[in-house]
Formats: structure tokens, sequence, C-alpha cells
């Protein structure tokens, strides 16, 4: 199948059995599409934009103050060099944070020390409400997306809500690509942990999606969020529907590129189930990845924990938990 798109779907329509059949489709099919009519308004996202663009442009004395290698839970920033992808840093400058939360005192599972307060800089103080803001409203659309698409899959659109409640774990990051010549890398092929991702793009391109074994330019549109399937999601399909492989490639000189990625998990402590789809679809899945190099957790803390030591190695060193403790998952 050649696709010289991605698909689009309308947020406000997904009430309608015609739009969660579009959704079907695009999730299973390509697993990348456009989400519009979400309701944040252009000022919204552009002034999202705009207090991300003044944080990069903090001193590195301000930014490396609220450095992720100062905090016990993968938040905070990272300068170039933070990050690796595939073996190879990622040519980005970015700053992570994830549900406001105190940490837990003994930690009982490795993955428990993703549970913790974020780092905010004390000299911008409308990075914390604008961010704040944003996932607050990203996580009631992303709810509501996956319950369209659960509909949409023949199952009650409430099927997965057991493993998220009212409040799913939520991790978001604004970015910055500087341009370059030394790699072509901004960040390498990957696929995300959790169920669904959100990326909100300036108008610079460089955002692959891998399809049909070719990678597709997904080129800018205002106003909209570029959603992909995550690994939650493929394992609870069962491999019906699969976490997409993307990359993003590094701006020339000169040029920069500047996104806001969002990735909506479940609870850490809930596991995912498989879903008992109909038929026809369990007869189209591809089946669960097996890739020796990324194997897939039901366990939401395990699964999403993985990711970041991969992405993050050094902030990765305090974690100290038995490895006893850790497989048990417990
Ligand atoms: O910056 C982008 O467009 C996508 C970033 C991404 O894929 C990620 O951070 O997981
Ligand atoms: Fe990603």
């Amino acid at each position: 199948m050649t696709l010289s798109q991605l698909p689009t779907i309308s947020f406000k329509r997904l009430d309608t059995p015609e739009e969660r059949e579009k959704l079907r489709v695009a999730a299973s099919e390509v697993g990348f599409f456009y989400l519009v009519d979400h309701g944040l308004t252009t000022q919204q996202l552009d002034a999202v934009m705009t207090v991300s663009k003044q944080f990069f442009d903090l001193s590195e004395f301000e930014k490396k103050a609220v450095a992720m290698n100062r905090s016990a839970h993968f938040r905070g920033y990272n300068a170039v060099g933070g990050e690796r992808t595939g073996g190879a840093v990622d040519v980005r400058e970015q700053f992570d944070w994830m549900n406001e939360e105190s940490a837990v005192v003994a930690l009982q599972a490795s993955w428990q020390t993703l549970i913790g307060p974020n780092l905010w800089p004390t000299n911008l103080s409308e990075l914390r409400s604008k961010l704040l803001s944003l996932t607050e409203q990203q996580t009631r659309i992303a709810v509501t997306l996956l319950r369209a698409l659960c509909e949409s899959l023949g199952m009650a659109a409430d099927a997965l809500d057991g493993t998220f409640s009212d409040a799913p774990y939520t991790h978001s990051k604004i970015i910055k690509y500087p341009g370059t010549t030394a790699s072509t890398q901004g960040v390498g092929a990957h696929k995300d942990p959790g169920y669904l991702t959100f990326v909100l793009q300036d108008q610079q391109s460089g955002l692959q999606v891998e399809y049909d074994g070719h990678w597709l330019d997904v080129e800018p549109r205002a106003g909209s969020f570029v959603v992909n399937i995550g690994e939650l999601l493929e394992l609870a399909s069962d491999g019906f529907l699969q976490a997409t492989n993307h990359r993003v490639l590094a701006p020339e000189p000169g040029v920069e590129r500047y996104s806001v990625a969002y990735f909506m998990a479940a609870q850490l402590d809930s596991t995912v189930p498989v879903l008992d789809l109909p038929a026809e679809m369990k007869e189209k899945s591809k089946g669960v990845s097996t890739d020796p190099n990324n194997q897939l957790l039901s366990h939401v803390g395990e699964n999403v924990l993985k990711g970041r030591v991969r992405s993050h190695p050094d902030a990765a060193k305090h974690i100290y938990v038995t490895p006893q403790a850790h497989q048990n998952g417990t």
C-alpha cells in the first residue's frame, strides 16, 4: 500500500461511527495520524511554543540548574549529548516533565523511581503553568481518543479504563533540534512505550514515520497533533495495532526545529490486559513484535522505565533496587 499523506481524524466527530471507522483504519494500517478539531486554540499552542523557546534561550547556567542529572525521577533538562537512541547521540535539547508527585520514600521496585516531583526553572514561572495546563487538556483528549479507539475495535469504550482510572501516567517534553552538519540524527528510530503519543510540531519538517519499509515525512500541519500508537496498545491489541517506528532528522545549519511531545501511558502499577478482539481483527494481527533489543513489557512501570533507561543511561545510574524485586515487578 502506498500512502502520500497521513490520515486525518477529527476529534469532535469521534462520536460518529464513520469517524471511528476512519480511526480504526488509521490506527491499524498506518499507526500515525493528524488529530484536528481537538479544541485547543492556536493562541494556546503558540503560547506553549513561545514559552518553550524562552526556556531554551535561558543561559546554560539556568538550564543546568534544572538538569535531569539532578533529578532521581527522569525529570528536567538535557543538553545535546544527554540522550541516545539506537546507540547514537540524539542532536536535541529537551526538558521533561511528568505528573507532579511526591517521591516514594522506600522504593520496592525500580519503576517507582519514575514517581516524583518535577524540576522547574525559578526565573520562567510561566513555563510551569503553561505546560501543566497543556498536559491536563491533552490527557482529557487522550482518554476520549483511547475510548473511541476501543469502541472502534469492537470493545466497550471503557475496556482499558481500569488501567488508568482518572489519572494516567503522563510524560511530556519540550524539544529543540538545533541545525547541525555533525549528524543527521535529531532522534533515532524508535517506538514510544505508552498507549498514545501526541506531537505538536512547529513549521519545520523532520519527523518521519516508517511505513511499508519506507520513511514517510510527517509534514507540519498548523494546529494539529500528530498522534502515534505506542507499545502498550500493541500489547493490548495483541499486535493488531502496531507501535510505529519513527525518527526525526536534524535540521540543516541555520535552521531550528521545536516540538512538544506528550506520552500517555496507564498507571505505573498496572498491567495491560490483552483485549479479546473480534475474530476478523485477530486474523489480521501481525502479532506482538519480538525484537530482542526491545522487549515489550505488559507491566506499565517496567515498560516505561525501559524506555527511560535506554534514552538516559546517565540519569538511570541512581537506580539501586535489587534485580529480584525488579523482576517481580513488586
Ligand atoms: O520531535 C518530534 O517530532 C518527535 C519526538 C519523538 O518521537 C519522541 O520524543 O519520542
Ligand atoms: Fe517518539
